[in-house]
């Protein structure tokens, strides 16, 4: 099956000579969580804000749904669901008249019971006769989900949903996001919470300086995360590893007062327990052991710093 959107060296350099998007191709498959990764000013916006028709591409293509974003715009745009970062209303409309009016916008004829359920599923449809300007700006944020939803879109894009919410409204969010997983909906979050993609992620792309460093399956990163490292720190240094201990994937400190020991957790065995034998035989007195395991945030971290050096 054709991914749902698809994209060939897209580009987008601003009218100031910003390069805020390297060429990307870039395939997410229909009903996948995909969750970007960035820091500040990777990019991330800029890539949805083009998927979604509010910033033109300086280069390449983008289809969504089989249609391209530039000469099927509309085609394009109406399986697309958009919560932006900003919250930007019409400050004297109703909540219920928001969400139908957007819902009308992308062509699609009445469905109260639609809005109905959208409404209640994010605890709005209390609020639904109240004026936008009148709600706390959590609750702003609701109606821009809520509007995003009107259309039943195939592809929500989600732009730092949980960025200052609350404790419920992102409990909210997240049972809708798997609400529309179970419906088929491919769902493209970005995010600053590692966590947050930890969680609900199958696929983690990491964008840094306009470029796609990484995108991965969550499993696959599971299995990397399952990689734990064991330090062993040595009554006396030593100038080298012993030879009886290089058969250990094994790393000496520049001090020569601790090695360090990499094994993979969902492994078979860690090998621990002949290490600590090994090291003992070698005559090697231990002062102390830790164990420490890496985590996304430490592989996100390692790649944009690798990235700046
Ligand atoms: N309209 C614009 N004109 C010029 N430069 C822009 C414009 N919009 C964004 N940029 C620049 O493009 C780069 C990418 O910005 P973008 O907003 O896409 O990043 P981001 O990953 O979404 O960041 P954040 O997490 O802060 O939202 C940044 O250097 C930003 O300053």
């Amino acid at each position: 099956m054709p991914a749902i959107v698809e994209t060939r060296g897209l580009t987008k350099v601003y009218g100031d000579g910003t390069e805020a998007l390297k060429p990307l191709d870039l395939d997410i498959e229909e009903g996948e969580i995909l969750a970007l990764l960035g820091p500040n000013g990777a990019g991330k916006t800029t890539l949805i804000s083009m998927l979604c028709g509010l910033v033109s591409p300086s280069s390449g293509q983008a289809r969504v749904g089989g249609h391209d974003i530039i000469t099927r715009y509309r085609d394009a745009r109406a399986l697309i669901g958009l919560v932006p970062q900003e919250i930007a209303l019409e400050p004297f409309q109703k909540v219920w008249d928001a969400v139908r009016f957007t819902r009308g916008l992308f062509g699609q004829g009445r469905d109260d019971a639609h809005l109905e359920d959208v409404l209640r599923k994010l605890s709005l449809w209390d609020k639904r006769r109240s004026k936008v300007n009148e709600l706390s700006g959590g609750m702003k944020r609701r109606v821009l989900i809520a509007k995003a939803l009107s259309h039943n879109p195939r592809v929500l894009f989600l732009d730092e949903p949980t960025a200052g919410v609350d404790v419920d409204l992102r409990r909210d969010m997240w049972n809708m996001v798997a609400d529309l997983r179970r419906d088929g909906v491919t769902i493209i979050l970005t995010t600053h919470y590692i966590e947050e993609a930890e969680a609900i992620a199958d696929r983690v792309g990491v964008i840094n300086h306009g470029e796609l460093l990484l995108l991965e399956d969550k499993q696959a990163l599971m299995t990397r995360l399952g990689r734990k490292t064991l330090r062993i720190e040595l009554r006396r240094p030593v100038e080298a590893v012993p030879g009886g201990l290089s058969g250990y994937d094994l790393e000496l400190a520049e001090d020569g007062r601790s090695l360090s020991y990499h094994y993979d957790t969902q492994g078979e065995g860690t090998g621990i327990t002949a290490l600590l034998q090994d090291l003992s035989r070698e005559g090697l007195a231990l002062r102390d052991i830790h164990t420490r395991q890496s985590s996304l945030e430490e592989i996100f971290v390692d790649l944009v710093k690798g990235e700046d050096a």
